[in-house]
This record gives structure tokens, C-alpha cells and sequence, in this order.
């Protein structure tokens, strides 16, 4: 179907989905997608390009060319009223039922997430910005099938949306022929329905920038602001945006970032899952830079501390919000000893982010709001944030960065055996359109996902040894698979189990992690199976 000059929808036209694809949205979509979509490439394929560099023994540095901006006084614009104050963010996918219960949640800021939490079925993207739109208008209402009906309450959370990432594309949508960049859709859509309406109601359009890899896809993404404020006529810097650092190599390009989106610029993100995964896909080829099991990879270990006290320190040096990441505890209601671990464990990241000088933190669940605000109301007391608080005795080096050794660290079949399930778990859950799903009582989402895969990818094609004795091979990885998929089956029982996509799970499973080439993104071949 054409619904505008060169734009065709290929997905079907489900509920209120002609609210949201109208020519004039998917027109500006595809303005967008023609102006910056060249560049997208051309980012891309540089990422290629420096992982091919990495791969032959070249190291990250801080950037020669840009140690003026580094060593430069500016700051970046100040931020508007309601995103002064983000000592605690809810986080989570675009469903409509959990967007009422983030926004009514108590926590400062919600950041309804096309990315990590979701899966990009085409009824979650569009469906997704039909519940933004009714969001932003304050209409949002949902029923659940029991008959508990959900609407928002007297306060809500300011709305911040994070788009995919530059590397996902939208196959329902294509322009001139090719399919749109995610990115651009995601951003584009909510953009050009909510921006002004967004205004009239005294907030804005905020958003999350997730994945990049340097400062130019930083100004790539600051030309799209550029480009769609002058579009809509709304002045330039009214948008703003909150960049995550979760790639190893963007900690390298901090300054610049900020510098980048300078008008635009929230502050950074300490995305500490990605990160995670970027260190291990990133060295993938460096056998002096395996890691142990991801539990053991935790934000006290001397690389995770090194950036995010370097994440601390250059926003705060910019007049930056520094906002912290996610603890992977989700408590539960039916189990009060889980609750209790979660809750414990929860607090104490907090803590260590509070008194490191974050202005906020992440929170995954509306039961971790009331733990993650007390503990930044005892830091923070009535002041909106603590970004006066300079961190200029804090000292990382790049080899700080990139000393990814862990102490007392080790491989263990225990860990081994969570990669492989729950890998093979995510994968069906995300198949069946839900991209976050607590496991083993962690919240898992597409980052977690990518370590547990990852890792098994870098244990065999490094023949790292257990603990235990025995070396990681494709033999021994499928061998657990057939052990976790039975434990799987025994515990769903074989009606639950069948009505699953395990099989497809299994598979994709060992295209991303047993393959000798490394797939960049599980998303990607995943993607090819949804819809
Ligand atoms: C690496 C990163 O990028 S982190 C950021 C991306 N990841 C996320 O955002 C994950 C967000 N969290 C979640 O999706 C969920 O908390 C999960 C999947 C981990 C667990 O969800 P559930 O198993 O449904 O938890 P549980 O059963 O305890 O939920 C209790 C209630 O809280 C709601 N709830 C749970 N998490 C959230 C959330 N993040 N936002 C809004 N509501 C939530 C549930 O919908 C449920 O509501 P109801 O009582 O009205 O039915
Ligand atoms: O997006 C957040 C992360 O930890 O990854
Ligand atoms: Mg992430």
C-alpha cells in the first residue's frame, strides 16, 4: 500500500494503525529516511571497518583530533524543568498496559523502550506509538482480560521514548524501495504526532539515544534533530536527548558526544548491558580478553567502575545529568525470600550510584521505585540532582578502560549452562513479540541476551576451560542445550512447551552463538523470523 510519495507499508493495518501512518507522518518518515539514511550506512559500515581494525591488535584511544573539545570549557544547555529532577527511571517496552503502570509508578521519568525491552513485532512498533500518543494525551486506558481497568493517576512520570538503534532496520515500511531505518521510524513517528502537543502541555520531546559506537553518529543524530525541528517549525534544542554510553568505544568519545549534542544534550546514560557486550564482541578476537561468567561481571569489577566514574565525571563537568543503569533483580509478589534478595541487592547498587554522583538511576519493575528513591532522596535531599558536584580527583586512562580483567574471575559450567538457557529463553520470548521477560528472576532483555550468547561465542572460539576441567566446545554447548531444553520442557510441562518456538529459539541460538563468524546483533537474524 502507498500511502505516500515512494513510502509503501507492507504490515497490515491493525487497530487505530491509520492514526499513526498517515501520509503526512509517513512523509516526514521518509524525508527523514532520504536525508539520513546515506550516512546511517556510511556509520555502519565504519563500525565495520574499526572492528576489523580492532580485530588485527589496534587498541581504543581517546581521539587525537578532538583533545580541544576535550580539554575545552563549555557546558552543555540547560535542560527543561521536568527533566531537572531524574533520581529514579522507570524503564520498559512500549506495551500498554505496563506504560499505565510506569507512568502512574512514582518514579521521576518512564522510558518507554522500542529497543533493548522489545521486540520489534509490527503490531508492538505501531501498536507501541498508538499507546504514545494516547499517553502524551492523557487518555491512555486499558482493560485487562480479568477486568481490572488501568488509566493514569494525578501524577505521571515525564515521558521519555528510546528508539531502536542505527543498526535495525523496519522491514514493513520500505522508502524508495528499501526498508526504513528503525531509528528514524521510531523517532520520526513519535516526533511528528506528539512534539507540539508535547509542548502545549509544558513538557517536550525527550528521547533516549541507545547503542552508539562514536560522536558522529552522536551528530548524525543531532542533524536529524536539526532537520526535524525545522520541519515541524519548533525551534532547534527543544528536543532532548540522554545518550547511553554501552559501547566500550563510545566511553572513548564521552566529551564528544555531549559536545555533539550540545543543544540537545540531557546527559549520559551508563548502560552497563551493553557495555558488557560490547567489550566481549568488540575483543572478541583477543584471547587475553576473555571474560568470566557474566554474574561475575559485576559494577565493582576495576574496568565497569573505571567508566562509569568516568561517565560521572564528564558530566558533571559539563553541567551534565549522569544517570545510572540497570540492577537485573526483579523482586517478585509471590515469593517474599526473592523479594527480599532483590530488594537487598537493588539497594546496594543504588547506593553505590547515588554516592558515586549519579543524578538517577534505572529501575525495571514498579515494585523498585520506592527503594531506588529512598536511596537518592538520602543523597540528593531536596536538590533536583548533584551535578555540581565535580568528580575531578576521578583519574581513567584508556587502560583503564580496557584492563577488562576481572579478579578471582572464572568459567564455570553453572555459568555455561545460564548463558545457554537463557539465551534460548529470551530468544523464544522474543519471538513470540516479548522482549523482556524475568528469568531465573532477572530481568533479561535484548543486552543480557547478547552477553549470554556472546560469551559462549567467545568460550569456544577461545577453548577456554571450566572450572571443572573440561574445554567449551560446539560438542559440549549442544550437549547443554539438549539437557536446559529438557529442564525447560519438564518445567513448563509438554502442552506449554509445545505451543513455544523453543525449536526456532534453539536455532537462532546457534546461529549467534556457534557460528564461526560473529553475528553483530542477535536482533538481526532474530528479525528475520518475526512477522
Ligand atoms: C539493559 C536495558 O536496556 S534495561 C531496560 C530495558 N529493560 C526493561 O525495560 C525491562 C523492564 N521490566 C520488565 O519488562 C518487567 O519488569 C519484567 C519482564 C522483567 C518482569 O515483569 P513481570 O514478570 O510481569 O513482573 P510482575 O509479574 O512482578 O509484575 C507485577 C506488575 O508490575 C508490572 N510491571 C512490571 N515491570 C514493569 C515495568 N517495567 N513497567 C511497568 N509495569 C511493570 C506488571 O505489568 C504487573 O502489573 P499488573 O499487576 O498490573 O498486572
Ligand atoms: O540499555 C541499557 C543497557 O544496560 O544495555
Ligand atoms: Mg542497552
Amino acid at each position: 500500500m502507498a500511502l505516500a510519495e515512494g513510502v509503501e507499508v507492507l504490515g497490515p493495518l491493525g487497530p487505530r494503525f491509520d492514526e499513526i501512518l498517515t501520509p503526512a507522518a509517513l512523509d516526514f518518515v521518509a524525508r527523514l529516511h532520504r536525508e539520513f539514511n546515506p550516512t546511517r550506512e556510511a556509520l555502519l559500515k565504519q563500525r565495520a571497518e574499526r572492528q576489523a581494525r580492532l580485530d588485527a591488535g589496534e587498541m581504543p584511544d581517546f581521539l587525537p583530533g578532538t583533545r580541544h573539545i576535550r580539554e575545552g570549557d563549555w557546558r552543555v544547555a540547560p535542560v527543561p524543568r521536568d527533566l531537572q529532577d531524574r533520581r529514579v527511571e522507570i524503564t520498559g517496552p512500549v506495551d500498554r498496559k505496563m506504560m499505565i503502570n510506569a507512568l502512574n509508578s512514582g518514579a521521576r521519568v518512564f522510558m518507554a523502550d522500542f529497543e533493548d525491552a522489545n521486540s520489534p513485532t509490527w503490531e508492538n512498533v505501531i501498536g507501541g506509538q498508538v499507546n504514545l500518543v494516547d499517553a502524551v494525551e492523557r487518555r491512555i486506558e486499558y482493560t485487562s482480560p480479568e477486568g481490572k481497568v488501568y488509566r493514569l493517576g494525578d501524577t505521571i512520570a515525564t515521558l521519555v521514548v528510546r528508539p531502536r538503534g542505527w543498526h535495525l532496520v523496519e522491514k514493513h515500511i520500505r522508502v524508495d524501495g528499501q526498508p526504513v531505518s528503525g531509528s528514524l521510524l521510531d523517532f520520526g513517528l513519535y516526533f511528528f504526532h506528539n512534539a507540539r502537543r508535547l509542548l502545549e502541555k509544558g513538557t517536550g520531546p525527550y528521547f533516549y539515544l541507545p547503542k552508539l559506537e562514536s560522536h558522529l553518529e552522536a551528530r548524525l543524530w543531532n542533524d536529524v534533530f536539526n532537520f526535524a525541528q525545522d520541519a515541524l517549525g519548533i525551534p532547534r534544542g527543544t528536543i532532548k536527548a540522554t545518550v547511553l554510553v554501552e559501547t566500550i568505544l563510545a566511553a572513548f568519545e564521552m566529551d564528544e558526544i555531549l559536545y555533539e549534542l550540545r543543544d540537545h544534550s540531557a546527559g549520559l546514560n551508563a548502560g552497563r548491558w551493553d557495555y558488557i557486550f560490547s567489550a566481549i564482541k568488540k575483543f572478541r578476537s583477543r584471547p587475553d580478553m576473555v571474560l568470566p561468567d557474566r554474574a561475575q561481571v559485576t559494577m565493582t569489577v576495576p574496568f565497569m567502575r573505571a567508566y562509569t566514574e568516568l561517565l560521572v565525571k564528564t558530566c558533571h563537568r559539563r553541567g551534565a545529568h549522569a544517570i545510572g543503569g540497570m540492577a537485573a533483580f526483579i523482586p517478585s509478589r509471590k515469593d517474599p525470600r526473592v523479594n527480599e534478595v532483590a530488594l537487598a541487592k537493588v539497594r546496594e547498587d543504588k547506593v553505590r550510584e547515588a554516592q558515586g554522583g549519579f543524578d538517577g538511576t534505572w529501575v525495571a519493575h514498579p515494585d523498585l521505585v520506592p527503594v531506588a528513591t529512598e536511596v537518592f532522596d538520602g543523597i540528593l535531599g531536596a536538590r533536583p540532582n548533584q551535578i555540581e558536584r565535580r568528580r575531578d580527583e576521578v583519574d581513567v586512562s584508556a587502560r583503564d578502560l580496557l584492563d577488562l580483567r576481572v579478579p578471582g574471575g572464572s568459567i564455570t559450567e553453572g555459568g555455561l549452562r545460564n548463558n545457554v538457557s537463557v539465551a534460548i529463553q529470551y530468544l523464544e520470548s522474543w519471538l513470540r513479540g516479548v522482549g523482556a521477560a524475568a528469568i531465573y528472576n532477572l530481568m533479561e532483555d535484548a543486552a543480557t541476551a547478547e552477553i549470554a550468547r556472546s560469551q559462549v561465542w567467545q568460550w569456544v572460539r577461545h577453548g577456554a576451560h571450566l572450572a571443572e576441567g573440561p574445554r567449551v566446545t560446539p560438542d559440549l554447548v549442544r550437549r547443554i542445550e539438549d539437557e536446559e531444553i529438557d529442564k525447560i520442557r519438564q518445567a513448563l510441562g509438554p502442552e506449554t512447551f509445545g505451543r513455544g518456538r523453543f525449536e526456532e529459539a534453539r536455532a537462532l541460538f546457534e546461529e549467534v552463538a556457534l557460528r564461526g563468524e560473529f553475528v553483530e546483533f542477535l536482533t538481526i537474524p532474530a528479525y528475520e523470523h518475526i512477522d
